[in-house]
């Protein structure tokens, strides 16, 4: 089968693997007294099962049916028949477990036998004899101590919890930690690693406890970042970025790094595990003849922890790395394989050997040359195997690899002799990546002030007030400039909140700085992350003062812009705050009822004194003033209900006057108040009314001096008209008038001529003309002078 970059599917955070022919987490088998017991066992595998409810190993044999378990016995494995040995097989090592606290501790795992061993009829060559010791089952003098050595019905938890976590924990106070898990093939060392959905192993668990460890941690501040990459034929390639290949071992003065590998932030538990799961889908993972999903790359999983103390406790930023490793299975040449598989095979052996080689010098202590630049896997374990750090061997009890596990046990033996200088560290500012998250958050705070207060970043005062004019000019440019600053703002917030949930704090903490960002956003979750219930603004904040006035607290929060939000969110809330004798009052009144009246005050109370009502403070549509009545009425039950309690309170005190005196004096206050509050809005009513009399006889005035400005507009027109009429009648009178002139000059004339003719008879006879024509002539011009005259007139 080629190698593939498949999910390995047996991480609790992917998809499950198949079952394995040789899983012993088949959903057959079920768990009896601790012990897994196959459903699909034949009735000869029960015969395994030794007094104790265990298996006898010395009865083992391929004779049971195939299953998908694997088998216990009480102990591990009761093998109670030692094959003979030579003495020069006995390795006295020295079982006395005390160690001097500064080497690598070293655990040994056993896995239970698999069903391919059984059906090799193996038998228990090694097994743990207690919790410290592994013994040869058949040389019981070969024994190793260990740290602690673990029987194959241990779980991962219990691994954990001596294996893991206390490098954990020092790896969250700044102490670098390493955990390995090494065996041959198929011993379990992924098992042990990742685990499954059902048996989560020591990186989840790691994981888990490291968020566990920032929770119970207030007043310091955390910031996690992981990176996941394997080492596959000697080329190391980031699982977290499918093209970040063949990658580069750097060194700096802080250690080896790996060039260019993808770090990502985390936040929580459920982040982390997300990587991881996406890493698995790159990792190389193959089938030999032992494990169906072998591991055919050592895998580094690194978590990069940043923390520092707050404020006064500030103390620099202190920085560690925990690395999780899952190494590929040493391959022997029991191990069938071929092509790809042997080439990976020669990769990962090799690397191991050199592993080995390094262990095996730094065990010596001498300050001999140690290969570390021999493998990419030493080379960047450099750091890790001189720090905090723990070994997890696994091995199979079986037969057939019993010179492997010895191999194992050889190489664990030596591995606990290596002495570790793990120191807490500390790193410069710079380099924090933590602190340049605090710095780009406290720099982008103070833009956020000054663009808060109105003074754009880079603009000096005068400049701002031009900018001001201009914007009071109404410059379309400004508005859009003012909008950006909104736009930037906002943008500047996003970071800001951005930035500060990456920081991880405990939300058990109280640091002050951080207060404005709602605690539940700095949990770790993702998912809560999302969740932004808003807790802090369903929170009303009223001071104590105000509070004693429930109008004052009204108007109070009428001035407050978020009011409406917060009055929104927690309606049934707030009432009670508002009215510090509504304790007695919702006792001994419809609490409903008296709550929602403050309701509709307060809604009144909010248009009245939020800038909002200024617009109808004059006067007040019906509908508004409808309202007011009906809080009046309100008010007026609410008294007349309050009244009679008092009365019956009253009538109660009579035998025992002390008993509600406090109830009384309260009742009494809340009366007064309503009253006090009865003639506010009685006298808003007034005004109100007055001032919609006045507004309406002003509406009268102005229609009638419409109307008067409409009569004056028609009368000036015809006026208009009337003298335009008399310009022409005026013209026509002058054309008249000089008509008349030039008449009377024509009747003089005539007049002139008719005396002539009457006063100058010789004249006429002179001229030649008879006295009859002279009288005609006379005649006819006395009448032309009438004529005119006539005319002229
Ligand atoms: N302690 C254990 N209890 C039960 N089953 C186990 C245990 N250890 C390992 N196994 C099972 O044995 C099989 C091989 O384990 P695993 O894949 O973890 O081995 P490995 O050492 O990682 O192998 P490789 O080096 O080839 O990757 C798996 O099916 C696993 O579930």
């Amino acid at each position: 089968m080629a190698s593939s970059s498949r999910a390995r599917s047996r991480s609790p955070f992917s998809h499950r693997k198949p079952p394995s022919p040789f899983s012993s987490t088949s959903s057959t088998s079920s768990f009896v007294r601790n012990k897994l017991i196959p459903r699909t066992c034949s009735s000869s595998a029960t015969s395994y099962l030794n007094s104790a409810g265990g298996y006898d190993s010395r009865s083992r044999t391929t004779s049971r049916s195939k299953s998908d378990s694997v088998y216990y016995d009480s102990r591990g494995y009761n093998a109670s028949t030692p094959v003979a040995h030579a003495p020069e097989e006995i390795i006295g090592e020295p079982l006395e477990t005390s160690r001097s606290g500064d080497s690598i501790s070293v655990t040994i795992r056993f896995r239970p036998l698999n069903e391919r061993e059984f059906q090799r009829g193996d038998e228990i060559a090694w097994y743990a004899d207690g919790d410290k010791t592994v013994r040869n089952e058949y040389n019981p003098a070969t024994a190793y101590a260990f740290d602690r050595v673990f029987g194959p019905h241990a779980t991962s938890q219990e691994v954990y919890e001596i294996a893991a976590r206390p490098v954990v924990q020092a790896a969250m106070e700044g102490v670098n930690g390493t955990v390995f898990a090494y065996g041959v093939t198929s011993s379990g060392k992924t098992h042990t690693m990742h685990g499954d959905q059902n048996a989560p192993g020591i990186i989840p668990l790691a994981i888990k406890d490291v968020f566990s460890i920032i929770q119970d941690t207030p007043g310091r501040e955390f910031l996690l970042r992981v990176s996941y990459l394997e080492i596959y034929n000697e080329v190391i390639n980031d699982l977290l970025d499918p093209t970040g290949q063949n990658l580069r071992v750097r060194e700096d003065a802080q250690g080896t790094y790996v060039e260019g590998i993808k770090e990502e932030v985390v936040l929580s538990p459920g982040h982390v595990l997300s990587f991881i799961a996406a890493g698995e889908e790159h990792r190389h993972v193959g089938s030999n003849n032992f494990n169906l999903f072998s591991s055919r790359s050592h895998t580094i999983f690194t978590l990069m922890i940043e923390s520092s103390a707050h404020g006064d406790e500030y103390d620099g930023v202190v920085f560690s790395q925990l690395n999780l490793i899952d190494l590929a299975g040493s391959e022997s040449s029991k191990t069938e394989t071929t092509g790809l598989r042997r080439k990976e095979g020669s990769y990962i052996n090799k690397s191991l050997l050199t592993l080995g080689t390094v262990i095996g010098k730094l065990s010596e202590g001498k300050a001999s040359h140690v290969p570390y630049r021999d493998s990419k896997l030493t080379r960047l374990l450099q750091s890790s195997l001189s720090g905090h750090g723990h070994l997890i061997c696994t091995v199979t009890p079986a037969s057939s690899n019993m010179e492997e596990t010895h191999n194992t046990l050889k190489f664990a033996s030596r591995a606990k002799r290596v002495e570790i200088y793990a120191s807490r560290n500390k790193i410069i500012d710079e380099k924090s990546l933590i602190k340049k998250y605090q710095k780009e958050i406290s720099v982008l705070k103070e833009e956020l002030d000054h663009l808060r207060q109105g003074m754009l970043i880079g603009v000096n005062h005068e400049e701002l007030m031009t900018l001001r004019q201009k914007l009071e000019e109404g410059q379309v440019k400004m508005q859009s400039r003012l909008e950006e600053e909104e736009e930037a703002k906002a943008a500047l917030m996003n970071r800001i909140q951005r930035l500060t949930k990456l920081i991880l704090v405990s939300s058990k903490n109280s640091i002050s700085g951080l207060s404005d960002v709602p605690s539940h956003q700095r949990i770790h979750s993702v998912g809560e992350d999302d969740k932004l219930d808003g807790q802090g603004a369903d929170t009303l904040v009223i001071d104590s003062e105000n509070q004693k006035d429930p109008l004052t607290s009204i108007a109070v929060l009428a001035s407050d812009p978020s009011y409406e939000l917060k009055h929104r969110r927690s309606s049934s809330g707030w009432n009670d705050e508002l009215s510090p004798t509504s304790s007695t009052a919702t006792e001994s009144t419809q609490a409903g009822e008296l709550i929602s009246g403050t309701k509709l005050l307060a809604d009144v109370w909010l248009h009245l004194y939020s800038g909002r009502g200024a617009s109808f403070q004059g006067g007040m549509t019906s509908d508004q003033m409808d309202l007011l009545a009906e809080q009046v009425k309100v008010l007026a039950g609410e008294i007349a209900f309050s009244s009679s309690t008092l009365k019956r309170l009253l009538d109660q005190s009579a035998n025992d006057p002390d008993s509600s005196k406090s109830q009384i004096q309260n009742l009494e206050r809340e009366i007064q108040e309503k009253r006090r509050q009865m003639r506010a809005l009685e006298q808003h009513i007034i005004e109100s009314g007055e001032a919609s009399i006045s507004n309406a006889s002003f509406v009268e005035m102005q229609q009638t001096v419409m109307k008067l400005m409409t009569q004056c507009n028609e009368k000036s027109f015809e006026l208009e008209i009337k003298s335009a009429d008399n310009r022409i009648l005026q013209e026509q009178l002058q054309n008249k008038c000089s008509e008349n002139e030039e008449l009377q000059a024509k009747v003089t004339l005539l007049e002139q001529q008719l005396a002539s003719l009457s006063g100058d008879k010789l004249s006429s006879s002179a001229h030649g003309i008879s006295e009859e024509h002279a009288d005609e002539l006379r005649k006819k011009i006395q009448s032309q002078v009438e004529g005119k005259r006539f005319d002229c007139h």
